[in-house]
């Protein structure tokens, strides 16, 4: 069995997976360092969904390997599973999934809450990351009262406020029109290179994909792009102004 590079902080070789018998990943394989943000690319279909609920441990994959710091996902008793992915992990998905009947600053603060941090202390946080997102001002607003952006915005604030280890960034921006991608995109990465929050930005825009360090693409649950482009400076191609 390989060893997964000291350097990557998740790594992952010759992952399968299949949904009900079609599949979705055939042996792919990646590898992200700490604090880097990797773009997933590739059109819809390609299997970057499945990808990083693979990598983040909300997917057990058919075949192949995660490590998670030395920790092996792919055969974790699915409790500890659970727990690394609430202590270390964040996601934002396309869709922000609120519970309804708390404001959006209970929202924000959900994981510190359940945690067991003060009430006085995860409110602060979640006050915190709802002003860095400019929804300070909704904070006491359920999210029935939220505009989609400001809905998105508070899912973005529950993601980083327990400031994780990894960020899984699932297409966050594709609800949004430009000018609150942009500032969303902008918080999600201003907030991962100060605390060195390891990013996965999965998405079919390559407007979004472009804002990353390295990037890798799927196509039809494979790896197209070459280790020459995988190494390619992101940033230098960035349209987006984050
Ligand atoms: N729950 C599921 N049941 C059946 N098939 C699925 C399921 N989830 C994904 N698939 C299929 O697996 C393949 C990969 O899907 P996946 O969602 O990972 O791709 P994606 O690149 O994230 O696309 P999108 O941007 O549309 O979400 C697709 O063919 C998709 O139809």
């Amino acid at each position: 069995m390989e060893t997964p590079p000291d350097e990557d902080v998740l790594w992952a070789r010759s992952l399968h997976h299949t949904h009900r018998g079609s599949p979705a990943l055939t042996g792919v394989d990646a590898g992200v360092r700490e604090g880097e943000i990797l773009a997933v690319g590739g059109p819809r279909g390609a299997g970057k969904t499945t990808l990083l609920r693979c990598l983040s441990g909300q997917s057990v994959p058919t075949g192949g390997e995660v490590w998670f710091n030395g920790t092996p996902l792919h055969t974790l008793p699915a409790p500890q599973r659970e727990r690394l992915r609430r202590e270390r992990f964040g996601w934002i998905g396309p869709e922000p999934s609120l519970v309804p009947e708390l404001t959006a600053w209970e929202n924000a603060a959900l994981p510190l809450l359940l945690r067991g941090v003060p009430h006085r202390r995860a409110k602060a946080a979640a006050l915190e990351w709802l002003e860095r997102l400019d929804i300070a001002a909704a904070g006491r607003l359920r999210p029935y009262a939220l505009t989609q952006a400001q809905r998105q915005r508070t899912a973005t604030a529950r993601a980083l406020v327990a400031e994780p280890a990894v960020l899984f960034a699932d297409e966050p921006t594709a609800t949004l029109h430009r000018a609150d991608a942009e500032q969303v995109l902008r918080t999600v990465l201003a907030a991962a290179r100060s605390h060195r929050i390891t990013v996965l930005l999965a998405s079919h825009d390559p407007q979004v994909t472009a804002v990353a360090d390295r990037g890798i693409t799927l196509l039809d649950g494979r790896r197209t792009d070459t280790p020459a482009a995988t190494g390619t400076e992101g940033r230098a191609a960035c349209s987006l102004s984050v």
